[in-house]
């Protein structure tokens, strides 16, 4: 990196509590760091922290030169105010793209966000990559969270596709889901999406995560 850009890019991570999944993302950032030659910091609080000491990780780093992108792991612990948390991140530091200002910018016609959440922007370089065409497709996205559905629908509309948003509200997902020729499903449980839903030749993208029991595994 050093060599490219003349400097070393610096990224923070502050993780809250010892949620296992969480621990893991954040060690496989660290290693990713580490190949692409990117200083890491990494603050670890336990989960009793009180909003006010994550709120000073946060301001420590935000004035420290060396750092240059700051990632809050979520979720956050339940008595914490995760806006408060996401807020407090100066937005040219905000690699994930959670502050408000960044989805917002997202969202706007003409204005440019200074980071995109990773996860939508990975699915869009995904369709990219396999020369899948977006513009005057129609596009569905299965969930509305702020850190995949929503910005994906945002990504896709910003790449010319024509998007629904499903959500657990939806009256009739299937039906909606069926006229899609691109979907990118981010929901919390397994087997939402079935065969039936999909008309053929979509391109579909999974980005849920859920653990479903194997009993052919031993
Ligand atoms: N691969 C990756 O890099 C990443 C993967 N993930 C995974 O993606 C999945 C989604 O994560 P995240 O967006 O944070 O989850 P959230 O729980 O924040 O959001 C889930 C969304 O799914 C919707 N939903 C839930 N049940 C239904 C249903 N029956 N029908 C239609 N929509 C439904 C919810 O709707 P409503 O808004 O109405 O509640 C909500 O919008 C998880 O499995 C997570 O582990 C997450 C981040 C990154
Ligand atoms: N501030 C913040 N930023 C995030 O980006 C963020 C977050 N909080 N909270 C949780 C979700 C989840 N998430 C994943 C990232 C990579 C994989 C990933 O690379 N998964 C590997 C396997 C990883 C493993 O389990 O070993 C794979 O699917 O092949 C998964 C999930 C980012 N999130």
């Amino acid at each position: 990196m050093k060599d490219a850009i003349g400097v070393v890019p610096g990224l923070a991570v502050i993780l809250v509590g010892d949620k296992k999944d969480s621990a893991t993302y954040v060690r496989n950032k660290k290693k990713a760091c580490e190949s692409a030659g990117i200083n890491s910091f990494e603050v670890r609080l336990p989960e009793e922290s009180t909003e006010q000491e994550v709120l000073n990780a946060i301001s420590a780093f935000n004035d420290d030169a060396s750092v240059h992108g700051i990632l809050v792991q979520l979720p956050l612990p339940s008595h914490m105010n995760e806006q408060n948390i996401l807020n407090a991140v100066t937005i040219e530091k905000d690699v994930d793209g959670f502050h408000p200002l960044n989805s917002g910018r997202l969202a706007m016609r003409g204005r440019e966000p200074l980071f995109v959440p990773c996860t939508p922007k990975g699915c869009i370089e995904l369709l990219h990559r396999y020369g899948v065409e977006i513009k005057g497709k129609r596009a569905v996205v299965i969930g509305r969270s702020n850190i995949v559905g929503m910005p994906a629908a945002l990504l896709l509309q910003r790449e010319d596709a024509t998007v629904s948003v499903v959500h657990s509200r939806t009256k009739n997902p299937e039906e909606i889901t069926r006229q899609a020729d691109i979907i990118i499903s981010a929901v919390g449980q397994p087997n939402m999406v079935k065969g039936s839903w999909i008309k053929p030749g979509a391109v579909i993208i999974d980005v849920g995560i859920n653990p479903v029991e194997d009993e052919t595994s031993p």
